[in-house]
């Protein structure tokens, strides 16, 4: 499988370096872009001197077989402009990784390079520079299921795949993508909070991941309700009852709430 990376930021630079640490695609077979060549040497040294790096987006769509476009929303339907003259539509699946940018949008810009194309949606978290992502997928209307595999085989190596509507997929992002910098900042509180408790910042840090990972397994392993786990901790007139009350009296739940509602996509 070839593929080609435009834009090589924080998500299009973690695709080609999980794709190449992971030994999914060798690097001969990625190409890459950025809008500054110092970006792509960095990745080079990371990747090694056999992967395709160009500051030319059209002449680096040639030969894939997957193009995946990694560049800020709105830089998305200007770059899908400079690149459809030169794309083998059919024979080469797009993959938006834009947040917001639906595939109807997409679609309508290159309907007038091709009355068949294939495109697809994948909102990965930035966990998948570490083969861990939960990546969505959304496929376009008229992706046949070979079509889905080859997309599938791009981002299953980085870690997990969940397909499913478009009409789902900004509140699953605000849980799976967003999600990541919302755990990250309870972690920091949690470290904040401990170290006033007289920890250091690594141990406690060490400590919360340790806690992450067995709220993880709980959950995953046993498959049990939060409410139920959180029970099982709460001794009846007993400590974590205090925290947690003492939590929701500053707003927790419902910050948490509120964030993610505000992560949905403007629509304007
Ligand atoms: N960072 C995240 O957690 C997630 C990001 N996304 C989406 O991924 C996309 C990229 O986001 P990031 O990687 O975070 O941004 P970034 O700013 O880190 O990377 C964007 C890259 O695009 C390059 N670029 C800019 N203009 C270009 C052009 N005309 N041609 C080729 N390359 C160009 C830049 O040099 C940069 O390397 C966005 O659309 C974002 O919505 C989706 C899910 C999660
Ligand atoms: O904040 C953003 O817009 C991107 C999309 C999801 C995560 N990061």
């Amino acid at each position: 499988m070839k593929i080609t990376v435009i834009g090589a930021g924080n998500m299009g630079g973690a695709i080609v370096r999980g794709l190449v640490a992971q030994n999914a695609v060798a690097a001969e077979n990625i190409t890459v872009t950025a809008a500054h060549a110092s970006t792509l040497d960095k990745l080079k040294k990371a990747c090694g001197q056999g992967l395709n790096t160009t500051t030319d987006n059209a002449e680096a769509v040639a030969g894939a077989d997957v193009i995946i476009l990694a560049v800020k929303p709105w830089l998305l339907l200007g770059v899908l402009e400079e690149i459809a003259p030169r794309i083998a539509f059919r024979e080469q699946v797009i993959v938006s990784v834009a947040a917001g940018v639906s595939l109807s949008q997409i679609d309508s810009t290159l309907q007038r390079y091709s009355s068949d194309r294939v495109i697809f949606r994948a909102i990965p978290n930035t966990a998948i520079s570490v083969a861990a992502s939960t990546t969505l997928l959304c496929r376009g209307d008229n992706a046949t299921d070979k079509e889905v595999e080859l997309v599938n085989a791009v981002f299953e190596p980085l870690g997990t795949v969940v397909e499913l509507p478009e009409s789902r997929l900004n509140a699953a992002m605000a849980v799976t993508s967003c999600g990541i910098a919302y755990v990250m900042r309870f972690v920091r509180a949690t470290v904040e909070g401990a170290v006033e408790l007289g920890l250091s910042p690594d141990q406690a840090l060490g400590l919360c991941i340790d806690t992450l990972a067995g709220t993880s397994a709980l959950l995953g392993k046993n498959g049990s309700h939060p409410e139920a786990e959180i029970d099982k901790v709460t001794t009846p007139g007993g400590l974590t009852i205090r925290g947690l009350n003492a939590m929701e009296e500053a707003g927790f739940s419902q910050s948490v709430i509120k964030g993610l509602r505000a992560s949905l996509p403007s629509k304007d």
